[in-house]
């Protein structure tokens, strides 16, 4: 049975969740619950702290988990990243009392407080430049009014935090989070392979919508320019003579543009629906 790992709380567990769900697996249905058997599938779901699932996953225990890419690199297991879920999106990034430090040249001496110590120090390494890490467990941004740091390095998404703190990023972004699967070495790959699939299809599905109109046959070439598909659109023939019925995955985000394009160039009965799942 594949072990799969799953964040129990925090900013990537409801949504790791309801990718499981669309991907049509049994999912716990109280927060308490600390593991779920899925037998019709062949998976078991440990619901675990974000920041330990890529120990857990590098250590061998379990076979594949979701947790964010920040939190794998913090964490220097051996895991690697097989998949983003486009979900969790975060930068990882110096923050500070505004004036107090502009730019990484002002990084040198100061005292750096993160939950995540590993990318910081990885980081300080890289760029070559000598400060001290102060670790602390979270609220990074209250660290600097209390004393105890000069600068934080932290995440970032709305950056309504950091402006609750009075404070303001500078210097480069030290790295772009999302969630994301990570598998471990010698773990059934035919299994996986599964696994992996059905969180592509959600993916794809979330991503893409089917769009079907009808079009006269002598613009189906410029129609079809439009809505290329990913592999290659569907051309049926109408009833109606000299018509034809194309139907074709459209990228959601252009989806109403294309079918004002698609009006303008003399289609009609343009339609758009959700996909539930795919496979590709
Ligand atoms: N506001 C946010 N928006 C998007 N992603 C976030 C946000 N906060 C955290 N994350 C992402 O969620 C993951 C871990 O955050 P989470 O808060 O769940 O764990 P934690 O901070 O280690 O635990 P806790 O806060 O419970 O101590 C990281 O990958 C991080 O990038
Ligand atoms: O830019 P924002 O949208 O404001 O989000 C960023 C905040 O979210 C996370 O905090 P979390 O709730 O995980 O608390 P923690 O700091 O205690 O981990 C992160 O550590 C920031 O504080
Ligand atoms: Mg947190």
């Amino acid at each position: 049975m594949l072990k799969i790992a799953v964040p129990n709380k925090g900013a990537l567990s409801e949504a790791a969740s309801t990718m499981l769900r669309e991907a049509g697996y049994a999912q716990r249905s109280d927060s308490k619950q600390l593991t779920k058997i899925d037998p019709d599938n062949g998976v078991e779901f440990f619901y675990l702290r974000p920041r330990d699932i890529a120990l857990y996953v590098g250590e061998g225990t379990l076979d594949a988990g979701i947790t964010g890419r920040d939190l794998l690199l913090d964490s220097h297991a051996t895991a690697t990243e097989a998949l983003q879920l486009g979900f969790g999106r975060s930068k990882f990034r110096f923050a500070a009392v505004p004036g107090t430090a502009t730019g990484m040249g002002d990084l040198a001496g100061k005292r750096i407080a993160t939950s995540y110590d590993g990318v910081v120090r990885r980081f300080l390494t890289e760029q070559d430049v000598e400060a001290t890490v102060v670790r602390l467990d979270g609220a990074v941004e209250t660290s600097i009014q209390l004393g105890v740091a000069d600068v934080i390095a932290d995440v970032v998404e709305t950056g309504s935090t950091l402006r609750n703190a009075g404070l303001e990023v500078f210097g480069d972004v030290i790295l772009e989070s999302e969630a994301v699967m990570i598998t471990r070495q010698g773990a059934d790959e035919s299994a996986l392979e599964v696994f992996t699939r059905r969180l592509q299809g959600v993916l794809v599905a979330r991503a893409y919508v089917m769009m079907d109109y009808d079009i006269r046959a002598e613009k189906v070439e410029k129609a079809i320019a439009l809505t290329p598909g990913i592999e290659s659109p569907t051309v049926s023939p109408l009833h109606r003579e000299g018509w034809v019925a194309v139907r074709s995955m459209v990228q959601r985000a252009t989806a109403q543009r294309v079918m004002d394009e698609l009006f303008a160039l003399g289609a009609r009965a343009i339609l758009t629906t959700d996909i539930h799942a795919c496979r590709l």
